[in-house]
C-alpha cells in the first residue's frame, strides 16, 4: 500500500537521520525520559513549541476568524454521564490481543497488518528484489532478528489476498480480525506463540472527579461534546442564526494500546476541532461553496478503495458534490478548506488526498466521513477527520436531559399541522403518584408522536396507559385515564422545530505537525560527498524562528548593530535569534536551516560603513543587500506570507561576496 517517502528534493528520506536532528534540535523529547519515559507521551521543545503555536495560529485565522466561528475552551474533565450518553463509554474501544506466552498486549490490527506487510516483503526478498533497509524501532527490529521476515515466496492469489486485507484493514472488527489471524496463522515473532482472540480494550483514562471517588469521569477523548453541550447557548449567542460553527482547541487523551510512530500515535495531543451546525432540510447546502468549488482536490472514495485501487486522479469538489461522491455542499467545502489550510502550512501537494470511510471504519455516530491523510516515511496517515455526524450528538444529550438542544425556525407562512396531545388532570394526578409526580409527568410529556398515538389507543381499549420510567418503582408505570387525555388536534404553527446536523473537522496538531516536518525535510551537501546537513524548509509563516542574525566575526564593532536589529524586528512580532558563537558563519547558518529558520541577516563591515545588510535565504543561500529598512520590509512581507524569496531576489541587489566559512575568532 505504502511507497517510499521522499525529501522536497526527491532524495530518500531518511529517518534516522531526521528523528536524530529532531532530537538534537530539541524539537520534541520523550516525557520523563529521565525516570524512563512513557509510552505515547512527548514534550515539545523550543522549536517545537514555536511550530506549533504558528500552525495553531494560522489554523485559528484561517477556519474561526475567515468563518466567524464561536470558539470555546471546554473543560478536559467529563463526567461518566456525559461520555455514557455520547456513546464512548461503550464504543470508543480498539481491539486487543494478548500473546499467552510472554504477556505481550497487541492492538490486533495493527499486528495483522505488521505480519502480512513482513510476509509480502519476505516475498519480494525472495523474488530477489531489493528491499529498502530502514532504520526501524527498537522492537521491531528485535522481532525481525527473531525472524519476523521471512524469506518466502508466496503464490500470486496469496499475495492478491494480503493486499486486499491490507487496504481494508480499518474496516475489520474484533471477530473478524481474530478470525484473519487464525486462517493466516499469525504468531507473534517474539514468541511464535498466536495471540488471543481480540477483546475490545476503552481508550479513555477513567477517573473520579471531587474527594468522594462518587463522581467517575474520564479525560475527554475529543473535544466535541463540550461543544454539544453549550449548543444552546451558542445558537443564543449567535441571535438565532443557522448555520453557524463552533471551535476548539485543546488537548484530548486517548489511551492508545501501543503508542508508535512518534507523535503519531500519542496517549495525550492537541486537537483543533470544528462542530458545523445546519439545517438538514435543503440538501445540506453551503453559503459559500460557490467560492471553493474549482478547488481540485485527490479523493479516494470507498468504491475504489473496494477495487483495490489507490492510485486517484484529482477532481474539482464541486463535481464531486454534484455527482454523489461527496455528499453534500457543506462536507465538501469543509474538506476544500482543508486543503487549502494543509496548503497554507507548507504541506506537500503530492503527499495529500482525501480518504472515505468504508461503512463498517466509521465511528458509531458518523454518516459519511473523509479523512485528510498525509503520505509520510510510516506510509498514508490520517491527520483530519471530516464527518458529517448526522443530529447523533444533539439527539442523545436532549434526550438524556431534556435540554432543548434544537432550533426554532420561524416559517415564511405559517401551517397546519396535526399532533397528538397529551392533557393531564393535575389535581388528580399529584396525589395519585405523590413524590413520582414529576418524573413520570416529565416521562409522558418528552413522548414521541408515535408514542402518543399508541396511548391513545390503549386509553380507548384498555382504560390507562402504561409506560417505561426508570427510577419509579420497578420502571414500569401505568397511568389511569382519569388522569391524561391524548387527542389528536389540529394547530397552527408558525415556526418549524428541527435538530441540526453536524459536520465536524477534526485536526490532529501533532499528526500534521510531525508530516510537516517530514514534507519539508532534505539534506544538503550529500551529493558532493560532503557531510549532509539537514535543511527543513518551513514557509516562513510557520517557521519557529524567523530571522537569525549574526555579525560577521567577533568584532566588537558589530555587536550594537546586531542588538538593534534584534529590538526592531521583536518590536515588530518577528522572532529571531543573534548567534554570535565561535563557530564559522556556515555553520551557524546550518545549525538554523537545521531550525527551519527561513532568512538570515549577516553584519559586516560594510554594515558598519554605509548600514547596508545582507539577507539570506536558507533554501537557495542566495543573499541580497540592502538598506536595514528595506530589509526588514522584505523580511516582513515574507513572514506576512505576502512575497515569496523569488518576489524579493527579483526587487533587490544580489550580493555575491559571502564569507561563508571565515571562522568567528579571526
Ligand atoms: N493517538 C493519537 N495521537 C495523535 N493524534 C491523534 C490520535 N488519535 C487521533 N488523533 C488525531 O485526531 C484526529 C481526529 O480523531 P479521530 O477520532 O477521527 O481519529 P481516529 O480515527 O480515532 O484515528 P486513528 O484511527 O488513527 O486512531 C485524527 O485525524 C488525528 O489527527
Amino acid at each position: 500500500m505504502t511507497t517510499e517517502a521522499t525529501t522536497l528534493k526527491g532524495q530518500t528520506l531518511d529517518r534516522p537521520a531526521l528523528d536524530s536532528m529532531l532530537r538534537r534540535r530539541m524539537f520534541y523529547t520523550p516525557s520523563f525520559e529521565i525516570y524512563g519515559g512513557v509510552g505515547g507521551l512527548y514534550d515539545y521543545g523550543p522549536p517545537g513549541c514555536g511550530l506549533q503555536a504558528n500552525i495553531v495560529d494560522i489554523w485559528r485565522k484561517h477556519f474561526v476568524l475567515e468563518e466567524d466561528m464561536l470558539e470555546l475552551d471546554c473543560s478536559v474533565l467529563t463526567p461518566h454521564e456525559v461520555l455514557k450518553t455520547s456513546g464512548h463509554v461503550d464504543k470508543f474501544a480498539d481491539w486487543m490481543c494478548k500473546d499467552p506466552k510472554n504477556g505481550e498486549i497487541l492492538r490486533a490490527d495493527h499486528f495483522v497488518e505488521e505480519i502480512l506487510e513482513n510476509r509480502l516483503k519476505g516475498d519480494k526478498e525472495a523474488r530477489g528484489q531489493v528491499i529498502e533497509q530502514k532504520e526501524e524501532d527498537p522492537k521491531k527490529k528485535k522481532r525481525k532478528a527473531k525472524g519476523a521476515i521471512e524469506v518466502v515466496k508466496l503464490d500470486d492469489a496469496v499475495i492478491q489476498e494480503y493486499e486486499e486485507i491490507l487496504a481494508k484493514i480499518d474496516n475489520y472488527n474484533g471477530e473478524e480480525l481474530g478470525e484473519l489471524i487464525v486462517k493466516y496463522e499469525m504468531k507473534n515473532p517474539a514468541t511464535g506463540v498466536q495471540p488471543s482472540p481480540p477483546v475490545a480494550f476503552n481508550l479513555m483514562f477513567q477517573t473520579s472527579i471531587g474527594p468522594s471517588s462518587n463522581l467517575p469521569g474520564y479525560l475527554r477523548p475529543e473535544t466535541a461534546q463540550g461543544q454539544f453541550l453549550n449548543f444552546s447557548k451558542l445558537l443564543e449567542f449567535n441571535q438565532q442564526q443557522m448555520p453557524f460553527a463552533s471551535a476548539s482547541i485543546g488537548r484530548s487523551y486517548r489511551n492508545e494500546i501501543s503508542p508508535r510512530a512518534g507523535l503519531l500515535r500519542v496517549r495525550e495531543f492537541l486537537m483543533a476541532e470544528i462542530e458545523h451546525y445546519v439545517d438538514p432540510n435543503g440538501g445540506k447546502k453551503h453559503p459559500r461553496f460557490e467560492e471553493v468549488k474549482d478547488i481540485e482536490l485527490v479523493l479516494l472514495n470507498k468504491e475504489t478503495q473496494l477495487s483495490g485501487k489507490t492510485d486517484v486522479e484529482k477532481v474539482a469538489i464541486g463535481q464531486a458534490v454534484a455527482n454523489g461522491t461527496v455528499d453534500n455542499e457543506t462536507l465538501g467545502y469543509f474538506l476544500a478548506r482543508i486543503h487549502l489550510f494543509l496548503k497554507k502550512i507548507g504541506v506537500d501537494q503530492s503527499k495529500v488526498r482525501f480518504r472515505q470511510h468504508m461503512a463498517n471504519e466509521m465511528a458509531h455516530y458518523a454518516c459519511d466521513c473523509w479523512d485528510a491523510e498525509l503520505f509520510t516515511s510510516y506510509g498514508w496517515v490520517e491527520c483530519v477527520g471530516c464527518a458529517d455526524r448526522s443530529a447523533y450528538d444533539l439527539t442523545v444529550h436532549a434526550k438524556k436531559t431534556n435540554a432543548p438542544l434544537i432550533v426554532r425556525k420561524r416559517l415564511p407562512e405559517p401551517i397546519k399541522v396535526e399532533e397528538w396531545e397529551v392533557d393531564l388532570d393535575r389535581k388528580k394526578f399529584g396525589p395519585h403518584f405523590k413524590k413520582n409526580g414529576k418524573t413520570v409527568e416529565a416521562a409522558i410529556l418528552t413522548t414521541t408522536q408515535q408514542q402518543r398515538e399508541a396511548f391513545a389507543k390503549a386509553l380507548e381499549s384498555v382504560g390507562s396507559l402504561a409506560l417505561d420510567v426508570p427510577g419509579v418503582g420497578d420502571g414500569k408505570v401505568v397511568v389511569p385515564k382519569e388522569l391524561v387525555t391524548v387527542e389528536k388536534r389540529t394547530r397552527t404553527v408558525h415556526t418549524r422545530e428541527f435538530t441540526p446536523n453536524v459536520i465536524e473537522p477534526s485536526f490532529g496538531i501533532g499528526r500534521i505537525l510531525y508530516s510537516l516536518v517530514e514534507h519539508c525535510y532534505w539534506s544538503r551537501g550529500s551529493e558532493g560527498g560532503d557531510e549532509a546537513r539537514g535543511v527543513l524548509s518551513f514557509p516562513p509563516t510557520v517557521a519557529p524562528t524567523k530571522v537569525l542574525i549574526v555579525p560577521l566575526s567577533s568584532n566588537e564593532q558589530f555587536k550594537p548593530f546586531c542588538y538593534k536589529l534584534s529590538q526592531k524586528l521583536r518590536k515588530m512580532g518577528i522572532s529571531n535569534r543573534i548567534d554570535d558563537s565561535s563557530a564559522t558563519i556556515g555553520r551557524r547558518y546550518s545549525r538554523n536551516d537545521e531550525l527551519g529558520t527561513p532568512l538570515g541577516i549577516t553584519v559586516d563591515f560594510q554594515t558598519v560603513k554605509d548600514q547596508s545588510i545582507t539577507l539570506r535565504d536558507r533554501d537557495s543561500t542566495k543573499q541580497v543587500r540592502a538598506d536595514e529598512d528595506t530589509i526588514i520590509a522584505a523580511i516582513q512581507s515574507m513572514v506576512d506570507g505576502n512575497k515569496t524569496w523569488q518576489d524579493v531576489e527579483a526587487e533587490l541587489p544580489i550580493f555575491e561576496g559571502q564569507e561563508a566559512e571565515v571562522p568567528i575568532r579571526q
